[in-house]
């Protein structure tokens, strides 16, 4: 009998990276989206009247939705319908939530517009604006994450036995990209004519709709691989479909539970901090918000160009577990930095680098170690719940930095929003915090590592067999 060998649209290396680029390009805009107020939090006191803890509420809000069950309903539809329904669904949910949290701060909402009335009868602590705006942010954190999880899916099905872990790098880069690009438009955007909160947040919720339509291009290829696939499929290599009562088995594989364990401890002394770190350096230093954002934006952009490297590194090399560890070690002495020792520019700069090295090292090596514990029917699922552990954290932690801030700062907040000069946050216990979990991560990492070699999961071994 004779075999042809199709050969496939992902075997094309032109093919399989516009693929990339194009899901990319959904993920850079949302990332920007994700952070477009983290760098204006001063601002919103002062214009919108929102305190540390509404802060801090609002940050959390993101993940609601998410750790609620809807990720794990996500995982579920992404497995059932695969990449290219989800990923669209997710892409138009993250419009909507940016539609509607763009409102929620809008001028027309806060004079009294539609909804004003009933956003301020009840919860009356928390600013009308505040609310929908969280509720916006809510719906928009049901479409991120849900992407998030598709992208990886969708990467793992164009990559598997290629570039794997190299493409998951770029992918993570293209989203730092993102975040350095929003930490230095949006305080710029906001300042062009009388200061404003809305300006930078309608723009980026345009630029989504961009990343909606790059989306829309990669089904048309995507289309084409599962068409080829699905000959060869036919040809002698049937897929065993995804169940749901399957998802007991993640539940149960201890391994799996301490990655998962590893990643919200990790993520959630990244991102909750993303959100304060603006106000951070602007209090400890006591300098302006750009300025702040200034220093801040080399975070991303020091993951963004090591990510990849670690990525191919890992593809060719191993050593997955270590870098978990180093990253998880450089991590702790960046905060415990922020909390300990007195700030100066060049010592920021300097931490932020190690921050950036350690924001390397651990996404290049976690998201990719996931399908060597878990096979590719249950991976949408496995990444769903992975992000809905993480998401329970990154809802956690900002509401509880936020609140950690007010209560060691009494008076503060007031002082800041009568315009008090000098008036700053001390930020050495949500620091504190924030170290503590660094060393869990640390802790978990060890755990894993010694794991890995009593029970040979692989993970310190390349992904690209020779
Ligand atoms: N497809 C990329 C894998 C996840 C990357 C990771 N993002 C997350 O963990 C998100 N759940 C967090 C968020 O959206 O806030 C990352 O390193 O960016």
């Amino acid at each position: 009998m004779t075999e042809t060998i199709q050969r496939k649209i992902n075997d094309s290396a032109f093919a399989r990276w516009t693929a990339l680029v194009l899901i990319a390009s959904t993920m850079f805009f949302g990332y920007m989206f994700v952070d477009v107020l983290s760098p204006l939090k001063n601002l919103l006191e002062t214009s919108r009247g929102w305190n540390s803890t509404v802060f801090g509420l609002y940050g959390g809000s993101e993940f609601i939705l998410n750790v609620c069950g809807f990720l794990i309903v996500a995982g579920i539809i992404l497995d059932k319908m695969g990449v290219r329904f989800t990923g669209l669904l997710s892409a138009s949910l993250m419009v909507a939530g940016a539609a509607v949290k763009t409102y929620g701060i809008s001028e027309y909402f806060c004079q009294g517009g539609f909804g004003f009335e009933f956003f301020s009868s009840f919860l009356t602590d928390i600013p009308a604006s505040a609310k929908l705006a969280c509720l916006g942010f809510m719906i928009f954190g049901c479409g991120t994450e849900m992407a998030g999880i598709t992208v990886s899916k969708a990467i793992v099905k164009w990559f598997t036995g290629k570039e794997m872990a190299l493409a998951m790098g770029l992918e993570m880069a293209i989203a730092r990209l993102g975040v350095f690009a929003v930490f230095s438009l949006s305080p710029w955007v906001a300042e062009l004519g009388s200061p404003s909160v809305v300006r930078p947040v309608a723009v980026v919720g345009v630029l989504l709709c961009i990343g909606l339509l790059t989306f829309l291009v990669f089904t048309v290829m995507d289309r084409k691989l599962d068409r080829q696939t699905g000959a060869a499929a036919a040809a002698g290599e049937p897929e065993e479909q995804f169940k749901v009562s399957d998802l007991r088995r993640l539940f149960t594989s201890g391994t799996f539970l301490t990655v998962a364990a590893l990643c919200v401890l990790y993520y959630s002394a990244i991102f909750p901090f993303q959100r304060f770190a603006t106000d951070m350096l602007q209090s400890n230093l006591g300098i302006t918000a750009k300025q702040a954002s200034d220093i801040f934006r080399w975070f991303p952009i020091g993951a963004m160009v090591l990510t990849p490297l670690l990525g191919s590194y890992l593809d060719h090399r191993g050593k997955g577990a270590t870098m978990l560890l180093l990253g998880a070690i450089l991590m702790t002495a960046c905060h415990l930095i922020f909390a300990l020792v007195p700030l100066t520019p060049l010592i920021a700069y300097s931490a932020i680098i190690l921050l950036g090295i350690s924001f390397s090292l651990v996404p290049a090596a976690l998201w990719p170690s996931v399908p060597k514990l878990i096979e590719n029917r249950l991976l949408g699922s496995a990444y769903a719940v992975i992000f809905w552990i993480q998401n329970i954290g990154l809802m956690a932690f900002p509401i509880i930095i936020g609140w950690s801030l007010n209560v060691s700062n009494p008076g503060v907040a007031e002082q800041i929003k009568e315009g008090v000069e000098g008036a700053a946050y001390n930020y050495t216990v949500p620091m504190l915090i924030f170290s503590c979990l660094g060393i869990a991560a640390f802790l978990l990492g060890l755990w894993l590592k010694a794991q890995d070699r009593s029970k040979g999961y692989g993970l310190e071994l390349p992904n690209i067999k020779k």
